[in-house]
């Protein structure tokens, strides 16, 4: 079994893909997208990637990857793991030395506040992750730093000149496992889709909300993103708390995909928190069921 992921060794994603695929063949990627379509490629069965970070919110190129790209890549599952940022220099680098500081951009996002106390006037420049940063450290000179894992610090020798230095406790970072098949249900699962609404009409996002929550089926995320089309025109991501055999979310996305242009469905797995989201009374399995089986009877009795 091989495992891709961003990579190089010592990316948060490294330590996720580790916990998705436990003694995997590891292949690193250098972006996101390659990613994915190593997967689509069938190169790796597993493909993991960061979604979301609690500080700094949606991987925008994940869910424009996923959303926008070729089908037949979906997520699997989620995996949650806290994130502690760490500053990594070379040896004998001392704070004030540093005129320049690399790392992801959904990582110096996440230090704001320490890196204005601490280093308000350095040159903040992207890397294409934590660890190419901190590779890309380890072969400039000691005015360099970079934002990431205290496995890249061992990995290409640098210092750990202050650790823990996100703005927030309990920093944390959502990945997604990918695959080309979708997962079975577990009873405690997540339904990721991206709605595209076509003509602009008055009342539609509140259509689309209503018929989820006719069904008491829970919004765990709402976000909209441009579609790229046109100026103003913007898709909604959405993430609700049940699988797509579970009646009630069967029937919500069928009359959801009546009132709009597409339903993307990017994935229904198991949810990381392994919360149980109850449908009772009306909203069971069971009442689907049994009404399904009374509505036989009614059209039993149609002449044929
Ligand atoms: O650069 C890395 O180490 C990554 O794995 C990427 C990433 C991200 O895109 O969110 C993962 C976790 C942290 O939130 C910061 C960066």
């Amino acid at each position: 079994m091989t495992v891709v992921f961003l990579g190089p060794e010592g990316t948060f994603t490294a330590a996720a893909a580790e916990i998705a695929a436990p003694g995997a063949t590891r292949l690193p990627m250098t972006t996101i997208p390659e990613v994915v379509r190593a997967v689509r490629r069938g190169d790796a069965p597993v493909g993991v990637v960061p979604i979301e970070n609690s500080i700094e919110g949606s991987v925008n190129l994940t869910l424009d990857t996923l959303a926008f790209g070729d089908p037949g890549v979906y997520i699997r599952r989620e995996i949650t793991i806290p994130i502690s940022m760490n500053l990594l220099a070379r040896p004998g680098t001392r704070i004030e030395d540093i005129v320049e500081l690399r790392s992801h951009p959904m990582a110096i996002p996440q230090c704001r506040e320490w890196l204005d106390a601490h280093l308000p006037d350095v040159r903040l420049v992207p890397s294409a992750s934590t660890a190419y940063a901190a590779e890309e450290v380890s072969r400039a000179d000691g005015t360099v730093a970079a934002l990431g894992t205290a496995l890249a610090a061992d990995r290409f020798d640098l210092d750990v000149l202050a650790k823990d230095i996100q703005d927030r406790d309990g920093n944390t970072t959502r990945f997604v496992v990918l695959g080309t098949r979708m997962s079975m249900p577990t009873g405690a699962d997540k339904t990721s889709l991206v709605i595209f609404f076509g003509e602009d009409r008055p009342g539609q996002l509140m259509r689309v909300l209503d018929e989820f929550a006719l069904r008491s089926i829970n919004l765990t995320k709402i976000e909209s993103r441009p579609t790229k089309q046109q100026l103003g025109e913007y898709c909604i991501f959405i993430d609700l708390a049940g699988h797509v055999t579970e009646a009630r979310v069967a029937e919500a996305l069928r009359s959801v995909h009546r009132h709009v242009a597409d339903v993307r469905i990017l994935g229904t797995y198991p949810r990381a928190d392994e919360l149980v989201a109850e449908a009772n009374g009306p909203d069971s399995e069971d009442a689907y069921a049994e009404a399904a089986l009374w509505f036989r009877t009614i059209i039993d009795r149609i002449d044929s």
